[in-house]
């Protein structure tokens, strides 16, 4: 198979220790040790023409706090875009698009991204104009977008081949692989508490913790996230193990 080239992830960011941070530990530091992603930071402030490197100022119209100013950041862009040519620019906010497992896919098929975190209230809208795309990792406000760029960052390159061993392969995740959230999964010691393991996953019966496995998550699926399974509808079989798994469930 042909070796993926190097994903690369530009971030233009005030606070480049908070994703350099990250990549010392775990699986996208493993990924940069491994040769499979470079990551290039960019700190506005570099690019700020004031005595003090500012990059922020009061919004226009009065309100709270404070807005990161256009002309450092379109000069960021404009730095990264030609270090990283061809790739989305993407803006984490929560006026942002949902991240879902199939955009993260869909990216992780690129050479690259470059990710605009912002911080203070957000940006001057005039940057949006240099911007591809809005993707938010969820319905709430954090104090600003590195985490949901090295969020971005991870869930991506989980997906780059070369970085997850057969065994961990994302394309067993309980998304990817079927649709639906993950069964319960159970290690040693066998009792903790009281509490035993299933019988089924210590019976060595392959086919049946196959089905037992599915069973759980379409049971879970159906009882925490009904609008999941909605989308995905039910494959054949699938109706009567759910039956079955709602009359155990009612016993
Ligand atoms: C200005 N800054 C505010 C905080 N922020 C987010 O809360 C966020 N980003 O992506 N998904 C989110 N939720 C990033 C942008």
């Amino acid at each position: 198979m042909a070796s993926r080239l190097v994903m690369r992830f530009d971030v233009i960011t005030i606070f480049p220790g908070l994703i350099h941070g990250y990549l010392q530990e775990g699986i996208v530091g493993r990924a940069l040790t491994r040769g499979l992603i470079e990551v290039q930071t960019w700190n506005p402030r570099d690019f700020s023409d004031s005595t003090y490197r500012r990059v922020d100022d009061r919004p226009f119209g009065g309100g709270p706090g404070m807005l990161m100013m256009a002309p450092p950041l379109l000069a960021a862009i404009a730095a990264a875009r030609q270090a990283n040519p061809g790739v989305p620019v993407i803006y984490l906010s929560p006026q942002g698009r949902r991240l879902q497992q199939q955009a993260v896919q869909d990216f992780a098929v690129l050479p690259g991204l470059i990710l605009l975190a912002g911080r203070y209230e957000g940006v001057d809208e005039r940057v949006l104009a240099a911007v591809d795309a809005e993707w938010s990792i969820g319905d709430y406000v954090l104090a600003g977008g590195e985490l949901p760029a090295l969020v971005l960052m991870e869930a991506v390159a989980r997906q780059l081949p070369g970085l997850l061993g057969h065994a961990d392969s994302a394309a067993e995740d309980s998304f990817a692989a079927s649709g639906l959230l993950d069964c319960p999964h159970y290690t040693r010691p066998e009792v903790v508490a009281g509490a035993s393991v299933p019988e089924v996953l210590l019976s060595g019966d392959h086919g049946r913790i196959r089905r037992w496995r599915l069973q759980q998550s379409l049971g879970r699926t159906a009882e925490r996230r009904p609008d999941l399974l909605e989308q995905r509808g039910l494959q054949a079989g699938e109706k009567e193990l759910l039956e079955e798994y709602r009359r155990q469930d009612g016993e």
